[in-house]
Protein backbone atom coordinates (compact mmCIF):
# COMPACT_ATOMS: atom_id res chain seq x y z
CA UNK A 1 0.00 0.00 0.00
CA UNK A 2 2.50 2.32 0.80
CA UNK A 3 4.30 1.22 -2.07
CA UNK A 4 2.15 3.56 -4.17
CA UNK A 5 2.73 6.80 -2.33
CA UNK A 6 6.58 6.31 -2.10
CA UNK A 7 6.57 5.72 -6.43
CA UNK A 8 4.58 9.43 -6.15
CA UNK A 9 7.29 10.52 -3.93
CA UNK A 10 10.10 9.59 -6.51
CA UNK A 11 8.44 13.00 -8.29
CA UNK A 12 8.77 15.46 -6.32
CA UNK A 13 12.09 17.04 -6.31
CA UNK A 14 14.14 18.71 -3.45
CA UNK A 15 14.96 22.18 -5.73
CA UNK A 16 18.06 22.69 -3.53
CA UNK A 17 19.62 19.09 -3.32
CA UNK A 18 18.46 18.58 -7.04
CA UNK A 19 17.42 15.08 -6.28
CA UNK A 20 14.24 13.31 -5.30
CA UNK A 21 13.26 13.44 -2.14
CA UNK A 22 13.18 9.75 -1.67
CA UNK A 23 16.38 9.19 -2.54
CA UNK A 24 17.90 12.16 -0.96
CA UNK A 25 16.69 9.96 2.24
CA UNK A 26 14.09 12.95 3.37
CA UNK A 27 10.99 10.60 3.83
CA UNK A 28 10.57 8.62 6.70
CA UNK A 29 8.53 5.88 7.67
CA UNK A 30 4.69 5.89 5.92
CA UNK A 31 2.07 5.09 7.48
CA UNK A 32 -1.44 4.17 6.26
CA UNK A 33 -4.40 4.27 8.36
CA UNK A 34 -8.34 4.50 6.78
CA UNK A 35 -6.91 6.02 3.68
CA UNK A 36 -4.65 8.72 5.52
CA UNK A 37 -0.77 8.56 4.87
CA UNK A 38 1.09 9.49 7.65
CA UNK A 39 4.47 11.27 6.05
CA UNK A 40 7.67 12.08 8.04
CA UNK A 41 9.77 14.67 6.42
CA UNK A 42 13.24 15.51 7.06
CA UNK A 43 12.47 19.27 6.82
CA UNK A 44 14.74 21.50 8.72
CA UNK A 45 14.01 25.77 7.64
CA UNK A 46 9.75 26.13 8.19
CA UNK A 47 8.36 28.53 5.71
CA UNK A 48 11.26 28.61 3.78
CA UNK A 49 10.21 28.70 -0.36
CA UNK A 50 11.93 25.13 -1.04
CA UNK A 51 10.36 23.85 2.30
CA UNK A 52 7.18 24.85 1.11
CA UNK A 53 6.83 23.82 -2.62
CA UNK A 54 7.92 20.13 -0.91
CA UNK A 55 5.55 20.02 1.37
CA UNK A 56 2.85 20.99 -1.56
CA UNK A 57 3.77 18.98 -3.94
CA UNK A 58 3.90 16.18 -1.42
CA UNK A 59 0.61 16.64 -0.42
CA UNK A 60 -0.52 17.16 -4.26
CA UNK A 61 1.22 13.67 -5.85
CA UNK A 62 0.14 11.90 -2.55
CA UNK A 63 -3.23 13.15 -3.15
CA UNK A 64 -3.29 12.10 -6.96
CA UNK A 65 -1.85 8.70 -5.50
CA UNK A 66 -5.89 8.17 -3.79
CA UNK A 67 -4.69 9.36 -0.44
CA UNK A 68 -5.02 11.80 2.41
CA UNK A 69 -2.01 13.14 3.02
CA UNK A 70 -0.63 14.12 6.90
CA UNK A 71 3.00 15.32 6.82
CA UNK A 72 4.99 15.56 10.17
CA UNK A 73 8.39 17.07 10.53
CA UNK A 74 11.38 14.66 11.44
CA UNK A 75 14.92 15.33 11.29
CA UNK A 76 17.51 13.75 12.57
CA UNK A 77 20.68 16.29 11.28
CA UNK A 78 23.53 17.55 13.19
CA UNK A 79 23.05 21.26 12.86
CA UNK A 80 23.07 23.06 16.18
CA UNK A 81 19.31 23.33 16.35
CA UNK A 82 18.44 19.62 16.38
CA UNK A 83 21.19 18.84 18.89
CA UNK A 84 20.65 21.11 21.62
CA UNK A 85 17.40 21.02 23.08
CA UNK A 86 15.09 23.82 22.31
CA UNK A 87 17.77 25.47 19.69
CA UNK A 88 15.84 27.70 16.50
CA UNK A 89 18.00 28.07 13.82
CA UNK A 90 20.13 30.70 14.95
CA UNK A 91 21.59 33.46 12.34
CA UNK A 92 24.00 35.32 13.01
CA UNK A 93 24.21 38.82 10.61
CA UNK A 94 27.44 40.21 10.64
CA UNK A 95 29.49 42.67 8.95
CA UNK A 96 33.42 43.15 8.51
CA UNK A 97 33.34 47.15 9.39
CA UNK A 98 30.61 49.37 11.05
CA UNK A 99 28.15 51.35 9.44
CA UNK A 100 27.23 48.96 6.27
CA UNK A 101 23.85 48.04 7.15
CA UNK A 102 23.95 44.82 8.89
CA UNK A 103 21.12 45.60 11.84
CA UNK A 104 19.34 47.26 8.27
CA UNK A 105 19.08 44.03 6.92
CA UNK A 106 18.74 42.20 10.39
CA UNK A 107 15.67 44.00 11.08
CA UNK A 108 14.26 43.46 7.56
CA UNK A 109 15.56 39.81 6.98
CA UNK A 110 13.62 38.59 10.53
CA UNK A 111 10.41 41.28 9.33
CA UNK A 112 10.27 39.15 6.33
CA UNK A 113 10.48 35.65 7.64
CA UNK A 114 8.13 36.19 10.22
CA UNK A 115 5.61 37.88 7.35
CA UNK A 116 6.15 34.62 5.69
CA UNK A 117 5.00 32.94 8.94
CA UNK A 118 7.45 31.57 10.77
CA UNK A 119 7.97 32.02 13.97
CA UNK A 120 10.95 34.85 14.38
CA UNK A 121 13.29 36.30 17.30
CA UNK A 122 15.48 39.17 16.84
CA UNK A 123 18.47 39.30 19.28
CA UNK A 124 20.03 42.45 19.11
CA UNK A 125 23.82 41.53 19.85
CA UNK A 126 25.24 44.78 18.74
CA UNK A 127 26.42 45.90 22.32
CA UNK A 128 28.06 49.42 20.90
CA UNK A 129 25.25 50.46 19.11
CA UNK A 130 21.80 48.89 20.18
CA UNK A 131 20.16 50.04 17.21
CA UNK A 132 16.97 47.14 16.63
CA UNK A 133 14.77 49.51 19.57
CA UNK A 134 14.75 52.71 17.28
CA UNK A 135 14.58 50.41 13.93
CA UNK A 136 11.24 48.79 15.25
CA UNK A 137 10.10 51.45 17.30
CA UNK A 138 9.79 50.07 20.25
CA UNK A 139 11.55 51.65 23.71
CA UNK A 140 9.72 49.60 26.63
CA UNK A 141 11.63 47.54 29.31
CA UNK A 142 10.99 43.61 29.13
CA UNK A 143 9.98 42.60 32.61
CA UNK A 144 10.30 38.96 34.01
CA UNK A 145 8.73 35.59 33.76
CA UNK A 146 6.41 33.86 36.51
CA UNK A 147 9.73 31.84 37.24
CA UNK A 148 11.79 35.47 38.33
CA UNK A 149 14.35 34.13 36.29
CA UNK A 150 13.70 34.44 32.65
CA UNK A 151 13.45 37.94 31.09
CA UNK A 152 10.20 37.97 28.45
CA UNK A 153 11.03 39.75 24.86
CA UNK A 154 9.48 42.31 23.93
CA UNK A 155 6.79 41.80 20.71
CA UNK A 156 6.59 44.13 17.12
CA UNK A 157 5.62 42.48 14.06
CA UNK A 158 5.42 39.49 15.33
CA UNK A 159 8.84 39.53 16.28
CA UNK A 160 10.36 38.77 19.50
CA UNK A 161 12.68 40.80 20.90
CA UNK A 162 15.99 41.39 22.94
CA UNK A 163 18.43 44.24 23.34
CA UNK A 164 20.74 44.95 25.21
CA UNK A 165 19.07 48.54 24.69
CA UNK A 166 16.18 47.60 26.54
CA UNK A 167 18.23 47.06 29.11
CA UNK A 168 20.87 49.93 29.77
CA UNK A 169 18.87 52.54 27.69
CA UNK A 170 19.80 53.65 24.03
CA UNK A 171 22.15 56.16 24.34
CA UNK A 172 23.71 55.20 27.92
CA UNK A 173 27.43 54.34 26.82
CA UNK A 174 28.61 50.79 27.48
CA UNK A 175 30.89 50.19 29.39
CA UNK A 176 32.18 46.91 29.32
CA UNK A 177 34.44 45.53 27.25
CA UNK A 178 35.98 42.42 25.44
CA UNK A 179 35.11 39.34 27.50
CA UNK A 180 32.62 40.82 29.68
CA UNK A 181 30.41 41.53 26.79
CA UNK A 182 30.61 37.94 25.29
CA UNK A 183 30.11 36.73 28.66
CA UNK A 184 26.81 39.31 29.33
CA UNK A 185 25.45 38.85 25.51
CA UNK A 186 25.95 34.88 25.72
CA UNK A 187 23.94 34.91 29.70
CA UNK A 188 21.45 37.02 28.31
CA UNK A 189 20.65 34.83 25.20
CA UNK A 190 19.93 31.93 27.62
CA UNK A 191 17.83 33.95 30.34
CA UNK A 192 15.35 34.93 27.57
CA UNK A 193 12.21 33.43 27.72
CA UNK A 194 12.01 32.75 23.85
CA UNK A 195 9.14 31.22 23.11
CA UNK A 196 9.03 28.18 20.72
CA UNK A 197 10.97 29.88 18.00
CA UNK A 198 11.78 28.46 14.30
CA UNK A 199 14.37 31.10 13.77
CA UNK A 200 16.44 33.26 15.99
CA UNK A 201 17.99 36.71 14.17
CA UNK A 202 21.33 37.45 15.55
CA UNK A 203 22.19 41.29 15.08
CA UNK A 204 26.51 40.65 15.84
CA UNK A 205 28.72 43.33 16.53
CA UNK A 206 30.38 44.69 13.61
CA UNK A 207 33.96 43.52 13.20
CA UNK A 208 35.39 40.06 12.99
CA UNK A 209 37.49 39.57 16.24
CA UNK A 210 37.85 37.09 18.87
CA UNK A 211 34.53 38.75 20.52
CA UNK A 212 32.11 38.11 17.00
CA UNK A 213 33.72 34.48 17.28
CA UNK A 214 33.30 33.72 20.34
CA UNK A 215 29.93 34.69 20.65
CA UNK A 216 29.37 32.38 17.52
CA UNK A 217 30.59 29.68 19.36
CA UNK A 218 28.49 29.80 22.39
CA UNK A 219 25.18 29.86 20.84
CA UNK A 220 23.66 27.63 18.32
CA UNK A 221 24.41 28.99 15.01
CA UNK A 222 23.41 27.35 12.33
CA UNK A 223 25.44 29.91 10.11
CA UNK A 224 25.97 33.61 9.08
CA UNK A 225 25.04 35.95 6.69
CA UNK A 226 28.12 38.26 5.98
CA UNK A 227 26.62 42.18 5.06
CA UNK A 228 29.27 43.92 3.00
CA UNK A 229 28.89 47.62 0.64
CA UNK A 230 30.31 47.12 -3.02
CA UNK A 231 33.28 49.45 -2.17
CA UNK A 232 36.94 47.37 -1.62
CA UNK A 233 37.56 48.84 2.04
CA UNK A 234 34.14 46.93 2.92
CA UNK A 235 34.88 43.99 1.32
CA UNK A 236 38.40 43.60 1.99
CA UNK A 237 36.89 43.14 5.55
CA UNK A 238 33.88 41.01 4.47
CA UNK A 239 36.68 38.61 3.36
CA UNK A 240 38.47 38.66 6.21
CA UNK A 241 35.22 37.47 8.14
CA UNK A 242 34.22 35.03 5.67
CA UNK A 243 37.83 33.47 6.19
CA UNK A 244 37.05 33.19 9.84
CA UNK A 245 34.12 31.38 9.65
CA UNK A 246 35.78 28.83 7.14
CA UNK A 247 38.77 28.58 9.91
CA UNK A 248 36.59 27.81 12.87
CA UNK A 249 34.30 25.10 10.98
CA UNK A 250 31.29 27.91 10.94
CA UNK A 251 28.98 27.95 8.16
CA UNK A 252 28.50 31.14 6.08
CA UNK A 253 25.02 31.26 4.49
CA UNK A 254 26.08 33.68 2.05
CA UNK A 255 26.86 37.40 1.35
CA UNK A 256 24.57 40.37 0.72
CA UNK A 257 26.11 43.17 -0.75
CA UNK A 258 24.12 46.69 0.48
CA UNK A 259 23.78 50.08 -0.80
CA UNK A 260 24.21 48.54 -4.17
CA UNK A 261 23.00 50.92 -6.99
CA UNK A 262 20.58 53.96 -6.54
CA UNK A 263 18.29 54.64 -8.89
CA UNK A 264 17.65 58.02 -9.06
CA UNK A 265 13.78 59.03 -8.49
CA UNK A 266 13.85 62.15 -10.45
CA UNK A 267 15.66 61.27 -13.78
CA UNK A 268 15.61 57.33 -12.77
CA UNK A 269 19.39 56.89 -13.93
CA UNK A 270 21.21 54.24 -11.98
CA UNK A 271 24.47 55.80 -10.14
CA UNK A 272 26.74 53.08 -8.13
CA UNK A 273 27.39 55.31 -5.52
CA UNK A 274 29.79 52.68 -3.57
CA UNK A 275 30.70 50.65 -6.65
CA UNK A 276 28.58 47.29 -7.43
CA UNK A 277 28.96 43.72 -8.14
CA UNK A 278 31.43 43.49 -4.92
CA UNK A 279 29.65 41.03 -3.23
CA UNK A 280 29.17 38.56 -6.11
CA UNK A 281 32.36 38.56 -6.61
CA UNK A 282 33.19 37.63 -2.59
CA UNK A 283 30.72 35.17 -3.17
CA UNK A 284 32.14 34.11 -5.91
CA UNK A 285 36.24 33.64 -4.96
CA UNK A 286 34.67 31.68 -1.72
CA UNK A 287 32.32 29.67 -2.99
CA UNK A 288 29.09 30.91 -1.31
CA UNK A 289 26.37 32.12 -1.79
CA UNK A 290 25.52 35.37 -3.28
CA UNK A 291 21.82 36.07 -0.93
CA UNK A 292 21.29 39.77 -2.96
CA UNK A 293 21.77 43.06 -3.59
CA UNK A 294 19.83 45.75 -1.92
CA UNK A 295 19.69 49.08 -3.72
CA UNK A 296 21.17 52.37 -1.97
CA UNK A 297 17.37 53.87 -0.92
CA UNK A 298 16.42 56.94 0.89
CA UNK A 299 13.50 54.90 1.61
CA UNK A 300 15.81 52.30 3.83
CA UNK A 301 17.36 54.75 6.15
CA UNK A 302 13.60 56.52 6.83
CA UNK A 303 12.63 53.52 7.73
CA UNK A 304 15.17 53.18 10.13
CA UNK A 305 14.10 56.09 12.19
CA UNK A 306 10.11 55.99 11.73
CA UNK A 307 10.29 52.04 12.79
CA UNK A 308 8.87 50.65 10.07
CA UNK A 309 10.91 48.06 8.50
CA UNK A 310 10.59 48.79 4.73
CA UNK A 311 10.48 45.22 3.74
CA UNK A 312 6.64 45.68 4.02
CA UNK A 313 5.92 48.26 1.93
CA UNK A 314 5.53 47.57 -1.58
CA UNK A 315 8.51 48.66 -3.23
CA UNK A 316 11.54 47.25 -5.37
CA UNK A 317 14.00 47.84 -2.01
CA UNK A 318 10.67 45.72 0.08
CA UNK A 319 11.28 42.76 -2.89
CA UNK A 320 15.04 42.55 -2.64
CA UNK A 321 14.76 42.20 1.17
CA UNK A 322 11.97 39.30 0.67
CA UNK A 323 14.11 37.35 -1.94
CA UNK A 324 17.16 37.49 0.56
CA UNK A 325 15.38 36.35 3.65
CA UNK A 326 13.97 33.26 0.91
CA UNK A 327 17.59 32.64 0.54
CA UNK A 328 18.67 32.87 3.46
CA UNK A 329 15.79 30.17 4.75
CA UNK A 330 16.66 28.03 1.67
CA UNK A 331 20.22 27.99 2.91
CA UNK A 332 19.38 26.68 6.32
CA UNK A 333 17.41 24.39 5.10
CA UNK A 334 19.60 23.21 2.53
CA UNK A 335 22.12 23.34 5.63
CA UNK A 336 19.73 20.78 7.63
CA UNK A 337 18.61 18.48 4.58
CA UNK A 338 22.02 17.68 3.88
CA UNK A 339 23.14 17.28 7.31
CA UNK A 340 20.42 14.95 7.96
CA UNK A 341 21.07 13.28 4.12
CA UNK A 342 24.77 12.48 5.33
CA UNK A 343 23.67 11.20 8.99
CA UNK A 344 20.84 9.18 7.13
CA UNK A 345 23.24 7.80 4.90
CA UNK A 346 25.84 6.78 7.33
CA UNK A 347 28.37 9.52 6.14
CA UNK A 348 30.40 12.04 7.98
CA UNK A 349 28.68 15.21 8.90
CA UNK A 350 30.42 18.47 9.30
CA UNK A 351 31.55 18.89 12.98
CA UNK A 352 28.74 20.26 14.80
CA UNK A 353 29.56 23.54 16.54
CA UNK A 354 30.92 24.01 19.53
CA UNK A 355 28.28 24.99 22.23
N1 LIG B 1 20.24 50.19 1.52
C1 LIG B 1 20.28 51.31 2.21
N2 LIG B 1 19.89 52.50 1.66
C2 LIG B 1 19.96 53.66 2.38
N3 LIG B 1 20.36 53.74 3.65
C3 LIG B 1 20.73 52.60 4.26
C4 LIG B 1 20.72 51.34 3.58
N4 LIG B 1 21.13 50.39 4.46
C5 LIG B 1 21.41 51.01 5.62
N5 LIG B 1 21.17 52.35 5.51
C6 LIG B 1 21.36 53.37 6.55
O1 LIG B 1 22.76 53.40 6.87
C7 LIG B 1 22.94 53.61 8.27
C8 LIG B 1 23.75 52.46 8.87
O2 LIG B 1 22.95 51.29 8.80
P1 LIG B 1 22.93 50.21 9.98
O3 LIG B 1 22.77 50.89 11.30
O4 LIG B 1 21.98 49.16 9.59
O5 LIG B 1 24.42 49.69 9.83
P2 LIG B 1 25.27 48.75 10.79
O6 LIG B 1 26.23 48.07 9.89
O7 LIG B 1 24.41 47.94 11.63
O8 LIG B 1 25.96 49.85 11.66
P3 LIG B 1 26.70 49.71 13.08
O9 LIG B 1 28.10 49.43 12.76
O10 LIG B 1 26.51 51.07 13.68
O11 LIG B 1 26.04 48.64 13.86
C9 LIG B 1 21.54 53.75 8.87
O12 LIG B 1 21.21 55.11 8.93
C10 LIG B 1 20.66 53.03 7.85
O13 LIG B 1 19.32 53.51 7.85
Amino acid sequence: MTEAISTALRDVEDPIIEEDILSAGLVGEITVEDGVAEIPLALGAPHSPAETEIADQVREVVDEAGYEPSLSVEIDDQTPAAIVEDAPNVIAVSSGKGGVGKSTVAVNLATAMADRGARVGLFDADVYGPNIPRMLGVHGHPGMADDDETIIPLERYGLQLMSIGFLVGEDDPVIWRGAMVDKVLTQLYHDVAWDDLDYLVVDLPPGTGDAQLTMLQQMPVVGSVVVTTPQDVALDNARKGVRMYDQHDAHVLGVVENMSTFVCPDCGNEHDVFDTGGGERLADAYDILFLGRIPLDPAVRESGETGEPVVLADTESAATFEDVAGNVMDRVGEIRRESHRLTATGQNSPPAQQI
